[in-house]
């Protein structure tokens, strides 16, 4: 069931056949656009033609007959009008890089991914615009668990970028009746939002499995919010962008469902599993494990005040019990409740 819109119908490729990136790519095939979703596994491309499936991913979830699998990066994207990366952060510089030569000058780029790159401590667009000089640029994030939206539960989300342009034409491609798309400038803002959100989704999951109650989730979340726009705007991001979607809105939705797989990383630790095992036991990405690791390092070189990213930090990297680490959260210096929207303070 498409949506009617101006938009004509545009060669669509979606690099990553993740469950992300096959969500996002069956969205635009309803639309009526062309849509060549790349992936590495030839299983999971014959599954897509065979049974028009993803089962390793979304199993159940119907694929458009519009939707094409292909196992070619130069094929998937030499005529692409559009092309969204929904790799895992770690493989996003060799994907684009391998597939920049193959790029049409026309093509747009959106970034899917929630993740920072170590060392450059660069996000997602920020490659793009290194590495595809000269392209437009965008960012997709939001409260948008993959299998809710496989689910055709109704979901918002937000396409960011300076282009209002883009903004427009991809709210209008992956507009539909139960998914809606609204614009941001803050490129900076919505991208560090999704990546900063799976940190404490983590902290919240360890907090469940060791019996927390609905007193504390509220506190942990609100801190959480207050701690991650603190860092945000500090680095440039605009204060306003984490009252929205891609702001409190994904961080509720991350710190709320065991859907979200960082949630669950964080469920297992605190369920007594080694942060191995429950990698191991996750078998699919979970950002928020090398995101803690940057923003420590950050926090710790621009000296911001992140009492919760510490405290993961030490349970996660430095062997630290959990409860020496809740009573040195509860008993640091008294602050003030709404500081964070104050730039940076
Ligand atoms: N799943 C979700 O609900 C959402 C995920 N995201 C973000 O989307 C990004 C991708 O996540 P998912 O699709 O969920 O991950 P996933 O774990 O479901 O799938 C990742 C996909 O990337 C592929 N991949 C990994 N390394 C690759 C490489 N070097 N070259 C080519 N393909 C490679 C894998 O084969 C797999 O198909 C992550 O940054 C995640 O934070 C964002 C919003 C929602
Ligand atoms: O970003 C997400 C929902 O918006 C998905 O979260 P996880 O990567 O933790 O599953």
């Amino acid at each position: 069931m498409s949506q009617s819109n101006s938009l004509a119908s545009c060669k669509v490729t979606v690099l990553g056949g993740g469950s992300f990136g096959t969500a996002i790519a069956n969205i635009a095939a309803i639309n009526n656009h062309q849509v060549k979703l790349w992936m590495r596994s030839e299983k999971q491309a014959q599954d897509i033609i065979d049974n028009r499936e993803n089962s390793r991913y979304l199993p159940g979830y119907q694929l458009h007959e519009q939707l094409q699998p292909s196992l070619d990066l130069k094929d998937a994207v030499s005529d692409a009008d559009y092309v969204y990366v929904a790799v895992p952060s770690k493989a996003f510089r060799s994907v684009v890089e391998e597939m920049v030569p193959f790029l049409p000058k026309k093509a747009r780029l959106i970034s899917l991914t929630k993740g920072i790159e170590p060392h450059s401590f660069k996000l997602m667009s920020q490659l793009l615009q290194e590495l595809a000089v000269g392209h437009e640029v965008g960012v997709i994030s939001g409260p948008n668990l993959a299998k809710e939206i496989a689910d055709d539960q109704i979901t918002a989300t937000v396409i960011a970028s300076y282009s209002q342009e883009l903004r427009r034409d991809v709210q209008e491609m992956l507009s539909f009746h139960s998914f809606r798309v609204y614009g941001n400038p803050d490129i900076y803002g919505v991208e560090m939002a999704g990546a900063l959100k799976n940190i404490y989704a983590i902290v919240t999951g360890m907090a469940v499995a060791l019996g927390m109650a609905e007193n504390t989730r509220a506190a942990i979340i609100t801190r959480s919010l207050a701690e991650m726009s603190r860092f945000a705007v500090r680095l440039g991001a605009n204060p306003m962008t984490f009252l929205g979607l891609a702001g409190v809105g994904d961080l509720i939705v991350t710190c709320s469902s065991k859907l979200s797989r960082n949630y669950r990383v964080g469920y297992y630790i605190g369920e007594g599993q080694t942060l191995k095992q429950a990698i191991k036991h996750i078998g699919e990405t979970a950002e928020g494990i090398n995101t803690l690791r940057m923003v420590y390092e950050k926090s710790k070189e621009l000296d911001i005040y992140m009492p919760l990213v510490n405290g993961l930090y030490k349970i996660i990297y430095q062997d630290c019990p959990v409860e020496q680490v809740a009573k040195m959260l509860m008993s640091g210096d008294l602050a003030q409740d709404v500081e964070f929207m104050s730039a940076g303070v």
